[in-house]
């Protein structure tokens, strides 16, 4: 059996006592983005019809800001189903620690794909510290973001109520900044500073694992040929988060592979 753009194929995918992730499959990288960005837009206003407000956690990389783009345009047709973006908080999955304004931030993307369009609020834009922003140090940087995480968590809670966390991943397999065999693959806290990165910048701040496994929905968002083999072996029994940090990502209620058909490309090898 092939996989066919569209096909939901979370039934056929090994049951090794993870949560079934669900997989569906996009036929390129432009249907991949709108169907997400009309999905995201879905989720949070529903998350809000329940709660007021929404929470996202946003990823860098080229499908990533893709959605935001696509999100964007959706709030500006009206006839969509429509988000509240003033009663959305933003937080971000990793960044470079680079000076505020680099094009090398994730913030910097996001900040024009989306949030400067639709006017999130500046109180609820949950930035990473840049390298300018006065931690001489990205531990301390790091530090400091995991208390403003835990300041924004409800009474009991170590961490704000997360609706969807967006992950790109690389070829090799890594997500926010967790890199294959890094120290950060194996850090318990909630937020750590990556150091030695084998992607430029070598400097960043990550979420860890503890942290986006909290989330109540987590969707790695993947495109293109280059990340199939590491979709296949994430989607495989036994993969370790060690050797392939995409394989311990666990959302609380959902763990969505939205990918386009090259990122597919090696599923019927992962059964
Ligand atoms: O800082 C980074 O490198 C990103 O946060 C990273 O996790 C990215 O999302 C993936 O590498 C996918 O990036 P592409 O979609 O551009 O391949």
């Amino acid at each position: 059996m092939s996989f066919s753009p569209g096909d939901r194929i979370a039934a056929a995918l090994p049951d090794d006592g993870r949560p079934v992730p669900d997989v569906v499959v996009e036929p390129d990288a432009d249907h991949l983005a709108r169907a997400v960005a009309s999905a995201l837009v879905a989720r949070l206003a529903a998350a809000q019809a329940v709660h007021d407000t929404a929470t996202v956690v946003l990823t860098g990389g080229g499908i990533g800001t893709a959605v935001l783009e696509r999100a964007a345009a959706l709030a500006a047709e009206p006839e969509r189903e429509r988000v509240d973006w003033t009663a959305v908080d933003v937080w971000w999955g990793d960044e470079r620690f680079v000076p505020a304004g680099s094009e090398e931030r994730n913030e910097t993307g996001a900040r024009r794909a989306l949030l400067d369009p639709v006017g999130v609020p500046a109180e609820r834009v949950h930035a990473m510290p840049a390298s300018d922003a006065g931690f001489a140090e990205p531990e301390e940087a790091a530090a400091w973001y995991a208390e403003q995480l835990a300041a924004a968590a409800p009474e009991g809670a170590a961490l704000p109520r997360v609706d969807v966390l967006l992950l790109g991943m690389g070829p090799e397999g890594h997500v926010a900044s967790i890199f294959p065999d890094s120290p950060a693959a194996s850090d318990d806290r909630l937020v750590v500073a990556v150091r030695d990165c084998p992607k430029p910048p070598p400097t960043r701040i990550s979420l860890g694992f503890a942290a986006i496994n909290a989330a109540e929905e987590i969707w790695l968002l993947v495109s293109g040929e280059g990340k199939a083999p590491a979709v296949a072996a994430a989607l495989r029994a036994g993969a370790g988060p060690q050797q392939l940090p995409a394989a311990g990502v666990h959302g609380r209620r959902a763990t969505r592979w939205l990918l386009d058909a090259a990122a597919a490309g090696e599923l019927d090898a992962a059964r």
